[in-house]
């Protein structure tokens, strides 16, 4: 495909959003996500949507950080005998709430346990009508229940053990659902809802129900929009940490709040590095909203002053992987 080039500038129908649920330590995710994305200088707020019993102190403390709160109701599964990777998993089917959010036209989801390392902002440039996001990987033992990793098959190499020919073609490409970009939408909000209710859980929750809903429309970006800590010792071939803009603390043991090193594979010296730069992000007081009001509203104001008009350049590759590149706007 011939790349496609897209100039934006501030926009105040784009947002980035996440979501919280219960009174225990998420909020310290959340907290560090909206202070990496300032240091970042995303010119998006940060929209949380939050369960009822999210605590008044806590919704506090994430508006003094200048995150919009958003209250949703919470959403159910059909059925809830399943065994999920994660019992919590099933509060995360009221992230189909976000598709309700119709006041921005186009939203980038990132889970309360994701940092910005980089702008990532040119992702709003990104094709409508589409579903992006970074492709799975099958190889924890979190995956153990599911025919990928019981013969060993990974989409992320999918020519070390190719897919038996006996079971048919490889399964479709499936996404991690901690970090997406989507388009809000009421008719996709009530055709989501109304086709959960005659959908059974599965292991992976709101995670395979996405990826079966969104299946037609989904283009993969690359993974460093999504590194999802896995990668990084089951296909290190695949990742060149000094590319990554979006880390994800999804491995067990690996959320930066309760970081302890002693899990299986996080006691390598790159996991403590991104342990490290999460902590220096959450610990910075300059990059508190309070000292930073001020900035923000130049940026709302005069946006061209300070580099907001960014050059996107699209392409998409053999595999069919979409690859936005960012340009800094030039001098003239
Ligand atoms: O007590 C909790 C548990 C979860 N969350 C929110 O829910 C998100 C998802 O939970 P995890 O990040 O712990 O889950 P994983 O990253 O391990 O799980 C992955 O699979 C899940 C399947 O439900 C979701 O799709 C999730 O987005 C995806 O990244 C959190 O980031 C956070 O935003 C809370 O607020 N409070
Ligand atoms: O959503 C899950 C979760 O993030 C797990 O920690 C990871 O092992 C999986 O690959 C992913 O699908
Ligand atoms: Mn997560």
């Amino acid at each position: 495909m011939s790349p496609n080039v897209v100039v934006s500038g501030n926009n105040p129908n784009r947002a980035y959003v996440t979501f919280l649920a219960g009174n225990g330590d998420y909020v310290k995710g959340v907290v560090g996500l909206a202070k990496g994305l300032r240091k970042a200088k995303s010119l998006h707020p940060l929209v949380v949507a939050v369960l009822p019993d999210v605590p008044c102190d806590h919704r506090e403390i994430l508006r003094s950080q200048g995150c919009i709160v958003r209250e949703i109701e919470p959403v159910y599964p059909p059925e809830n005998q399943t065994q999920f990777a994660m019992a919590y998993y099933v509060i995360n089917y009221s992230k189909l709430r976000i598709w309700e959010f119709v006041e921005y036209e186009k939203m980038i989801y990132l889970d309360g346990d994701i940092q910005v390392m980089d702008n990532i902002d040119h992702l709003f440039e990104l094709e409508d009508g589409y579903f992006y996001a970074v492709m799975d990987c099958f190889c924890e033992k979190t995956w153990s229940n599911s025919p990928q990793y019981k013969i060993g098959y990974c989409q992320q190499c999918p020519e070390k053990t190719k897919w038996p020919v006996g079971m048919g073609s490889p399964p479709p490409r499936y996404f991690n659902a901690g970090m997406f970009v989507y388009q809000p939408c009421l008719f996709t909000y009530c055709r989501l809802l109304e086709t959960l209710k005659v959908t059974p859980p599965t292991s992976f929750a709101e995670q395979d129900f996405l990826n079966m809903f969104f299946r037609d429309i989904y283009k993969p970006i690359p993974p460093t929009y999504n590194l999802v800590l896995a990668l990084l010792w089951r296909h290190p071939e695949n990742i060149d940490l000094d590319q990554v803009k979006v880390v994800h603390y999804c491995a067990a043991g690996s959320k930066p709040w309760r970081y302890t090193g002693k899990e299986e594979n996080l006691d390598r010296e790159d996991i403590k590095l991104l342990v490290k730069k999460w902590w220096d992000i959450y610990e910075d007081e300059s990059l508190d909203y309070k000292n930073n009001n001020v900035i923000t509203r130049a940026t709302i104001d005069e946006p061209e002053k300070l580099g907001s008009l960014v050059s996107t350049t699209l392409s998409e590759d053999d595999d069919g992987v979409v690859n936005p590149q960012w340009t800094a706007p030039s001098a003239a």
